[in-house]
């Protein structure tokens, strides 16, 4: 069978890892589908040390690979928005199929590229673009396609979850763990998309369309970073017998779709509190087959090259076949999409942990447990820890049971409006069955 000839636009640390795999494996993988699979073209702004570029035709201007009549797949590994749009609907333009790791272009533009590409008859695949090398996309679209899936929620930042890690077990410096991410390759071009959940709202965005049947809804994602994380927080989560992780959430409820990233305690008996470092984890629920979950490494080279290049695959598999014999790119065809919203945040339930600086006199305690009865607020576990060196202050730790975020935005008014109380409270969220 004639091969199937690729065109690799951005050779960065990905790109370069494509490339290197592609050469390396190539016997394993044209085995596998009964026909080759080759590298006909480089898009780069220059070489990359870590290629071995003879006999490739590179060129400094990616839109040459675009409209190459050569090429059948352009893979798009440049990143960013506004180029890598026009470069992707180029290709389309073109006749070509497009692989991309590009989760921003996806969760903003993807409405929008999947319809281009629909009316050409030609397909994105993003495999690369969620938990890096963990085949998700295929799991949800293709695997539990029997599904009637209401949640889903993992940890699908590399680089967030490798900084927490460090802080937490090693007691390091976010900064210098966050340089030492930027050197291995994890983190994205500006980093605080990964610091600040930026990166992880645009996978969850993804996610919850595909395992929903919803639209691509990124810019009604809640989303709070990992900046504000203390080592404090860290220590008292620990003692409770919780670990805080990045954690992006996406729920199906009768009032509307959940979508939100933060900071969460998790205990440390679920599978998902154990996931450290680079790995990414994603647990999913559908009514038929119950709570999967699914472990990876969510960035670095060749783990995210290893699922472009799975998308490659399965693109020279079907490549004489009716582009209906793909996956729809959202996972439902476009018709059977529902245009369900996403929930506000203060309408969401869940558990929080809550530590604030106190006076320590008679009564206080009273008041706190009072303020949050008032409203219906049970606490499952108290901490006071008492001020060093005679001071008459303490901090006090709490962990509630579920509530809707109105209602604990007013608990909390009420509670930093207390005069024994001082500065704010500081609150994460908490789950208890993920
Ligand atoms: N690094 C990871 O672990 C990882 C994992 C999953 C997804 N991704 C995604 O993969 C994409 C690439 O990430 P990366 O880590 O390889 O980035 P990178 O910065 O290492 O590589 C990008 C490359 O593209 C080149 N480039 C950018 N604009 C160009 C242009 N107009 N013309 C020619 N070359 C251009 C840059 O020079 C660079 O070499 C991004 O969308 C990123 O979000 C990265
Ligand atoms: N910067 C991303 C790359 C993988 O998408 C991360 O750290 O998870
Ligand atoms: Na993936």
């Amino acid at each position: 069978m004639k091969p199937v000839s690729v065109g690799i636009c951005g050779l960065g640390t990905v790109g370069s890892g494509t490339f290197n795999i592609l050469k390396r494996n190539a016997e394993k993988i044209s085995g596998r589908i009964g026909r080759d699979i080759v590298v006909t073209q480089v898009g780069a702004r220059r070489d990359n040390p870590a290629c071995d570029l003879t006999g490739v035709d590179v060129t400094r201007d990616i839109f040459d690979v675009a409209k190459n009549p050569n090429v059948d797949v352009v893979v798009e590994l440049i990143g960013g928005y506004d180029v890598a749009k026009e470069l992707v609907l180029t290709a389309i333009e073109h006749g070509k199929h497009v692989v991309t790791a590009n989760k921003a272009l996806i969760a903003v533009h993807g409405n929008e590229i999947f319809a281009a590409a629909e009316k050409k008859g030609v397909t994105v695949a993003y495999e690369s673009a969620v938990a890096g090398g963990i085949p998700i996309i295929k799991a949800i679209r293709e695997g539990l396609a029997a599904n009637d899936i209401d949640h889903l929620s993992g940890i699908i930042n590399g680089t967030g979850n490798f900084i927490l890690t460090e802080m937490s077990q090693k007691g390091r410096d976010f900064g210098d763990v966050l340089k030492e991410a930027q050197e291995l390759g994890y983190a994205e071009a500006d980093p605080t998309f990964d610091v600040e959940g930026i990166d992880a709202a645009h996978k969850l965005t993804i996610l919850a369309s595909i395992a929903f049947g919803v639209p691509l809804q990124f810019e009604k994602a809640y989303t709070e970073g990992i900046s504000k994380v203390t080592p404090q927080d860290v220590k008292f989560a620990d003692e409770l017998g919780y670990r805080i992780k990045h954690l992006g959430i996406a729920k199906l409820t009768q009032d509307g779709v959940e979508l939100r990233v933060h900071p969460t305690l998790i205990h440390e008996s679920q599978l998902i509190a154990k996931v450290d470092g680079v790995m990414n984890a994603v647990a999913v629920h559908g009514d038929a087959v119950g709570d999967t979950m699914y472990y990876g490494p969510g960035a670095g080279s060749e783990p995210t090259a290893s699922a472009v290049i799975a998308d490659l695959v399965d693109l020279a598999r079907t490549f004489d076949a009716d582009s209906n014999a793909r996956p729809a790119h959202l996972g439902f065809q476009p018709e059977s999409i529902n245009n369900i919203g996403v929930l506000p945040v203060e309408e969401i339930e869940t558990s929080y942990y809550l530590r604030m600086e106190v006076q320590d006199h008679a009564g206080v305690m009273a008041k706190l447990t009072q303020i949050l009865s008032d409203r219906g607020i049970s606490i499952e576990a108290m901490m006071q820890k008492e001020a060093k060196g005679g001071s008459s202050n303490a901090t006090v730790v709490l962990l509630t049971h579920e509530v809707k975020e109105k209602v604990m935005n007013e608990a909390i008014t009420e509670i930093e409006a207390f005069d024994d109380v001082s500065g704010s409270v500081t609150r994460i969220r908490a789950e208890h069955s993920e």
